[in-house]
């Protein structure tokens, strides 16, 4: 048996993880964190990684940015691997990340799903054909009303995926509307659309002369990254320190 610590427990992820969890006969919660504890849980809850003294075999975070500093910090004190969902993590942060993964083993992720692993692999092979014959590369990204970062770090790693192939020679545009310029070839535009409860959509355009290529995920329910997550945390559970993606956890 896993057992599992959740960070973020009483968060939207946090309770998708909670049913997966129930239902899954290889993993255990054994203690959850949240700043909001004032829901029953069926584990305790500290109300912050800091009080919690419970022992795991691997951390699912899904929180907030702010909060990962100090996760990193315990997760190298006590020695457990941590799968880290949470996006929108600054530069420092992200040099942070690497530190930790040193000391201990730390799987980041910004999507856990299937559908979008695959197409970080898939687009590397159309940007190899179709940046040099010109296409323009733009993506489009729609969240629910309650996200707080933009672009999505799904967004963002799709881009650095496309980037990674051109040599990291284009720059990633967030906002058109204070220059009054052409957009120059090597550029990836990123923007970010808000509303309603969309779980998560992405839209990867390759344009060019009189034809428009265009890659769509659409993720229809939060469980397909729950999933996600919790195999990682299986596969994360007694690895040793590195960084990990799910391409290590995905046969791809
Ligand atoms: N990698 C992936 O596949 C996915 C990543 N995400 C990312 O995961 C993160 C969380 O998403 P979501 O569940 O929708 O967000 P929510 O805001 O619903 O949940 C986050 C939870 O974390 C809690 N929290 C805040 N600060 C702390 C802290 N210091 N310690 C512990 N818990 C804390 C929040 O409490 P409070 O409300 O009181 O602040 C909240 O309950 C986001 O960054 C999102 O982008 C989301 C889906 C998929
Ligand atoms: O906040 C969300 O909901 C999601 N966040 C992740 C991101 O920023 O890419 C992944 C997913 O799209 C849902």
């Amino acid at each position: 048996m896993v057992k599992l610590i959740m960070h973020g427990c009483n968060g939207k992820m946090g309770r998708v993880i909670t049913d997966i969890v129930k239902n899954d006969e290889h993993t255990e919660l054994v203690a959850g964190v949240d700043s909001y504890t004032g829901v029953p849980n069926e584990y305790p809850v500290f109300e912050s990684i800091e009080k919690c003294d419970v022992k795991a075999d691997a951390i699912i975070d899904f929180s907030n940015a702010a909060a990962v500093d100090g996760l990193l910090d315990y997760c190298v004190e006590k020695q457990v691997p941590v799968v880290l969902c949470t996006t929108g993590l600054s530069e420092e942060q992200l040099k942070k990340v690497e530190e930790t993964a040193k000391k201990v083993a730390v799987l980041k992720s910004a999507n856990m799903s299937l559908g979008i692993n695959m197409l970080l692999k898939l687009l590397q092979n159309a940007t190899k054909v179709l940046a040099p014959a010109g296409f323009d590369i733009e993506i489009v990204e729609k969240h629910h009303n309650q996200k707080v970062d933009a672009p999505s770090g799904t967004a963002i790693a799709l881009a650095d995926s496309i980037n990674e192939t051109l040599d990291h020679e284009y720059k990633y545009v967030y906002d058109r509307s204070q220059v009054r310029e052409k957009r120059t070839k090597k550029e990836i535009g990123m923007s970010a659309v808000r509303g309603g409860s969309i779980v998560g959509e992405h839209e990867v355009i390759f344009a060019g002369a009189d034809e428009v290529i265009e890659f769509k995920h659409t993720a229809y329910s939060k469980a397909i990254f729950g999933k996600g997550a919790v195999e990682a945390a299986k596969f994360l559970a007694d690895r040793q320190a590195g960084l990990y993606d799910m391409s290590d956890v995905i046969q791809l």
